[in-house]
């Protein structure tokens, strides 16, 4: 199936390194809501992710060596093009990843915010002087592109998850290699095509597809490679830090999680409800953010049920091209597997499936939007990450009891709560252990903000300011002699 495009040339195959387009098609790519065959990209191992590397290192002084406003203006360039690109990137991610068109054109605008925010941080990566101890010496402080990141992707945000690194890195003065993921590389390969007509430099930003392994080796062991920047699973960044170990690299991570959503008695009920639905079933439960545990107090617990059940029973699933389609299938087998069992577990342990709880009839890997209730702790969904539209249900009577329950995970990168209170607001706000907490809101992501986790939800924070701070090396120079 040949995706029709207003420009052709933005399906490609091949892969970027060092400025040329390389490699035969051999990995083949699906459409998940029809199975249909997008095409074949390359299956590049280790030889041509040293290559990368190397063309990467190659590049880096000129790169850095560049006026801060000569990065930031060629990457406004590229977001010029994302932009001017939308509708054809669009198309090529719901077709790879499945997601309605609507979100998939909300994803490309969010993935071209971080490089517009970073074309003009880029003009911002200030030093500073420090009083000195010396009477003839002065404290100078630089902060310096760090060198060639190495950058890992997932599939579900095949844009965001891409620019998000990409972005900050290239305007720090920093070159990078990307993997992106076996199931949506299309996206990351059209971003490349747009990277060179807006003037990046060969070797500059080089991306390949293939053999994830062998690349991730190469990646993490290669003596030119100074930051590894990886957002998948908590699983294969704990491995991907182990193997960078070896060269004392920068490892920045972003990993999986598992969001307490939080209702309190005197929540805005409605607007609960619109924030669960927000944060639940965009992208078909399908992010790293997406409310994964939702505790409901006493008093408005059967009244937020219902309503939840009564928005989600509306939902449309289908192709994510099709009019008002607003969920569409999983991402695999093996995702649509996990979500049955997940389900299967909660409702043999005691849970009732409100709405949804079964295959959809449309097959593939297609689930009903789902509502649980009656869920409890004892239940394998309260702690594995669902990545599905499946919305547990938990009662809780107190305050206390529910920032325990919400707390007691091995993740940490967001939680959410409705409340009005104010000494409330502040008091869970600041009990919760995670790296983002929205607060009477159910989206959180924003280019201007830090993105990130704590626990075993990475390191890493990425968006605004901080974003850059992954990217460069702090070098103190002490200048004496000033006396004589
Ligand atoms: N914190 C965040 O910002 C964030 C954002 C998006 C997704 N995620 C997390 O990512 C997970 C879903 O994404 P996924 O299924 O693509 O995750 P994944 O970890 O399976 O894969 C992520 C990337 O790692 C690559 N990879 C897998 N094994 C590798 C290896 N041994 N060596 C090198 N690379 C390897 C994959 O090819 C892919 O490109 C979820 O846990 C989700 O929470 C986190
Ligand atoms: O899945 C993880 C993404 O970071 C989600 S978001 O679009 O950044 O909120």
């Amino acid at each position: 199936m040949t995706l029709v495009l207003k420009d052709p040339e933005l399906l490609e195959f091949r892969s970027l390194i060092d400025g040329e387009w390389v490699g035969a098609g051999v990995d083949a790519v699906h459409n998940p809501a029809t199975g249909a065959l997008l095409g074949h990209v390359a299956h590049l191992g280790a030889a041509e992710a040293t290559r990368a590397v190397e063309a990467a290192a190659r590049a880096f002084k000129p790169w850095a060596k560049k006026l801060a406003k000569e990065r930031g203006a060629i990457l406004r360039r590229w977001f010029d093009l994302i932009i001017a690109n939308r509708e054809d990137l669009a198309l090529i991610l719901t077709s790879e990843q499945g997601k309605p068109l609507a979100e998939a054109r909300g994803e490309i605008d969010y993935a071209a915010s971080y490089v517009e925010y970073y074309a003009e941080e880029a003009k911002r990566i200030y030093g500073e002087t420090v009083p000195s101890h010396r009477p003839d010496a002065r404290i100078i402080v630089a902060r310096q592109p760090a060198g060639v990141v190495a950058a890992i992707t997932p599939w579900n945000f095949p844009a965001g998850m891409i620019t998000r690194k990409i972005a900050p890195a290239l305007a720090a003065g920093c070159t990078a290699v990307v993997k992106p993921a076996p199931e949506t590389p299309l996206t990351a390969l059209a971003l490349a095509v747009l990277a060179q007509r807006a003037g990046i430099p060969d070797g500059v930003f080089n991306v390949l597809t293939g053999d994830a392994p062998a690349i991730g080796q190469v990646f993490t062991g290669h003596p030119a490679v100074r930051v590894v920047g990886f957002t998948g699973s908590t699983e294969v960044g704990k491995l991907l830090m182990r193997q960078a170990a070896g060269g004392v690299k920068k490892v920045a991570l972003e990993l999986g999680g598992n969001a307490p959503f939080i209702v309190f008695d005197d929540a805005d009920i409605d607007a609960a409800v619109e924030g669960a639905m927000i944060s639940k079933f965009r992208n078909m439960g399908q992010t790293c953010v997406c409310a994964n545990r939702i505790y409901v107090q006493d008093g408005v617990y059967d009244a937020f049920v219902a309503r939840l059940a009564e928005r989600v029973a509306a939902l449309v699933v289908g192709e994510g091209t099709a009019p008002g389609v607003t969920q569409g299938p999983l991402i695999t087998a093996d995702a649509l597997a996990k979500v049955e069992r997940l389900v299967a577990d909660a409702t043999a342990k005691g849970a009732t499936a409100v709405t949804g709880g079964r295959h959809h009839a449309l097959g593939r890997t297609f689930y009903e939007p789902t509502v649980l209730a009656g869920v409890t702790a004892a239940m394998t969904v309260a702690r594995e990450e669902i990545f599905g539209p499946v919305a547990p249900v938990f009662r809780f009577h107190s305050e206390d009891e529910v920032v325990e329950a919400a707390n007691n995970t091995e993740y940490g990168l967001a939680a959410y709560f409705y409340a009005r209170d104010i000494g409330r607001i502040f008091r869970v706000a600041e009990a919760l252990e995670y790296g983002m907490v929205g607060i009477n809101s159910g989206l959180l992501s924003s280019e201007l903000a830090p993105f990130g986790g704590v626990k075993e939800s990475g390191n890493s924070r990425e968006g605004g300011p901080h974003g850059i701070a992954e990217f460069v090396e702090t070098k103190y120079m002490l200048l004496g002699g000033l006396d004589r």
